[in-house]
């Protein structure tokens, strides 16, 4: 897509009925902060979606808060900045939510990921980027929300789960869903082959639902 080119944004109405069908013009790359506890896969299929010119963005930061996640030695591999900030650190979740709020604002944040964040966040970050932060969940939400969801869908016996991207609000993994991926629950699975299913979803549609809200955070009406 041309910098010039002008985008209908009427194919992603059914993502956000709140867009009408009005011409836009796409503006600079989405400037995003991602936050992540672990791996960092997540992180990895974001930042390789930007490198395949699949995603108009940058990742500006990786937020962490268990030293030695694998996620900031993936950001060290893709030459994003990391920022450690350890919860235990912190008196409550507001003085940590007011820290992240910090330090996504000196990294020019515009679009907030959470790629595996497993902290319960506050009103003061929520407040900070309204219906521009994201969390990617591995299940077909409102089916098994929280953590463990993996194993929440094994021990149920449904024979269909997957993945969600939802806006991000105060109860938990109950926003706006932008997109969903199903698989298959297969008889032998454990919640390792599962999960493992489920994450090639996930790496798939993450970039996808933020390209949709790129379209949507940075098209300024022409
Ligand atoms: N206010 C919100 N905060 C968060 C949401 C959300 O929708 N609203 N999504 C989560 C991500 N998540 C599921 O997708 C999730 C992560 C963590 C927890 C949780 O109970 N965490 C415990 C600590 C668990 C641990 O450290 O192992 C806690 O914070 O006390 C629930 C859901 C991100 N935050
Ligand atoms: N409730 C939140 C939750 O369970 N999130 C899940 O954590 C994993 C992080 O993987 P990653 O670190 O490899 O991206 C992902 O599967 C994500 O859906």
């Amino acid at each position: 897509m041309s910098q010039n080119s002008t985008i209908d944004v009427a194919s992603v109405s059914l993502i956000s009925p709140m867009i009408s069908s009005q011409k836009f013009t796409p503006s600079a790359p989405l400037k995003l902060g991602i936050m992540a506890s672990g791996n960092g896969s997540n992180f990895e299929a974001v930042a390789q979606a930007i490198q395949d010119g699949q995603l108009n963005a940058s990742i500006q930061v990786l937020v962490y808060n268990n030293p030695g996640a694998k996620a900031a030695v993936r950001a060290a591999n893709w030459g994003v900045e990391s920022v450690l900030l350890n919860h235990r650190d912190y008196k409550s979740r507001e003085d940590l939510d007011r820290r992240i709020v910090q330090t996504l604002r000196q990294y020019d944040v515009e679009f907030v990921i959470m790629a595996g964040w497993m902290r319960l966040v506050t009103q003061v970050l929520i407040d900070a980027f309204p219906e521009q932060m994201i969390n990617i969940h591995p299940s077909l939400l409102p089916s098994f929300k929280g953590i463990h969801a993996v194993e929440q869908a094994l021990a149920s016996g449904v024979k269909i789960t997957g993945c969600t991207v939802h806006l991000l609000c105060l109860e938990v993994d109950s926003g706006p869903i932008l997109m969903q991926a199903a698989v298959p629950v297969l008889p032998d699975d454990t919640a390792e082959t599962l999960h493992a299913r489920i994450q090639l979803q996930e790496h798939r549609i993450l970039p996808q639902a933020i390209a949709l809200a790129a379209q949507r955070q940075c098209l300024t009406l022409v």
